[in-house]
């Protein structure tokens, strides 16, 4: 049997008397590779803010069986800090080492090791003001991957970041999808999410789909996007033919 590791049940979030999020229901289970999708506004980056942990006054219930490595949609900090890529990096692991204790050989060899699997190794001494948004975007991961997550959150991953950098990003999720990792991503770009994950979200305030990414049809994008439909997706229905090996 699959094994659950998010389950989420009654969820709802207001602020202000304003619905963000209501009555939302689902589970994730391991190694599901999920896109969240939905026009601005639906609430996507709330949800993922509950699910790490970020915001906690919601309503409902949230499960989480495993460890969540989180790469969020902006800095977290100035990128003109004199700051080093490696050192980033190594703030992954700042829950393992806590406050007053210093970092050890083998967690610097990790880090190196995770930047050379990412292809960023070059980058290791380099100031992270000096890095292009591509290469930003990969240490962001490579900071997310040191704590050894058994879940991969990331907001908008190709948020800034050209159409080759966006395609080394989504085959290297590719690769830790298929080495076990359970990942969740929210996107605006539904023609990649399409082809690339396993498992749609269609989110505007409330989920209005959640299933395998092959039985998603238009009906289900056009109950979340209406009329800008067209501008959004390149495919023509049924959206049951799209390949995912292109
Ligand atoms: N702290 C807050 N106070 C007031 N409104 C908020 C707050 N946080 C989020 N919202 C509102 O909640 C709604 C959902 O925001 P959220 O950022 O989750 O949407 P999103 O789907 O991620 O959007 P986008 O695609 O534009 O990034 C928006 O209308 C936003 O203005």
């Amino acid at each position: 049997m699959r094994e659950k590791i998010i389950s989420v049940k009654d969820l709802s979030y207001n602020v202000e008397n304003t619905e963000i999020l209501k009555f939302i229901n689902f589970d994730i289970y391991k190694n599901d590779f999920v896109g969240i999708i939905g026009p601005n506004g639906a609430g996507k980056s709330t949800l993922i803010k509950i699910l790490v942990g970020e915001i906690k006054n919601y309503i409902g219930s949230v499960n989480i069986n495993g460890k969540i490595g989180y790469v969020p949609q902006k800095d977290e900090f100035d990128r003109t800090f004199p700051i080093r890529a490696f050192e980033v990096a190594l703030m992954g692991m700042y829950n393992e080492v806590g406050v007053f204790k210093r970092y050890k050989k083998k967690h610097y060899e990790k880090v190196r090791n995770i930047m050379k699997m990412l292809d960023i190794e070059y980058l290791y001494n380099r100031n992270v003001g000096k890095l292009s948004g591509g290469e930003y975007q990969r240490l962001s991961l490579a900071r997310a991957l040191v704590s050894d997550p058994d879940i991969l959150i990331l907001d908008e991953p190709e948020a800034g970041v050209d159409s080759n950098a966006q395609k080394i990003i989504y085959s290297i999720l590719e690769d830790l999808n298929k080495k076990g990792m359970t990942i969740i991503l929210v996107s605006h770009d539904i023609s990649m999410v399409l082809k690339k994950v396993n498992t749609v979200m269609c989110l505007n305030k409330t989920l209005h789909c959640h299933k395998n990414s092959i039985d998603m049809t238009s009906d289900d994008l056009k109950k979340i996007y209406s009329e800008e439909l067209e501008l959004l997706v390149h495919i023509d229905k049924p959206l049951k033919v799209v390949s995912r090996n292109d």
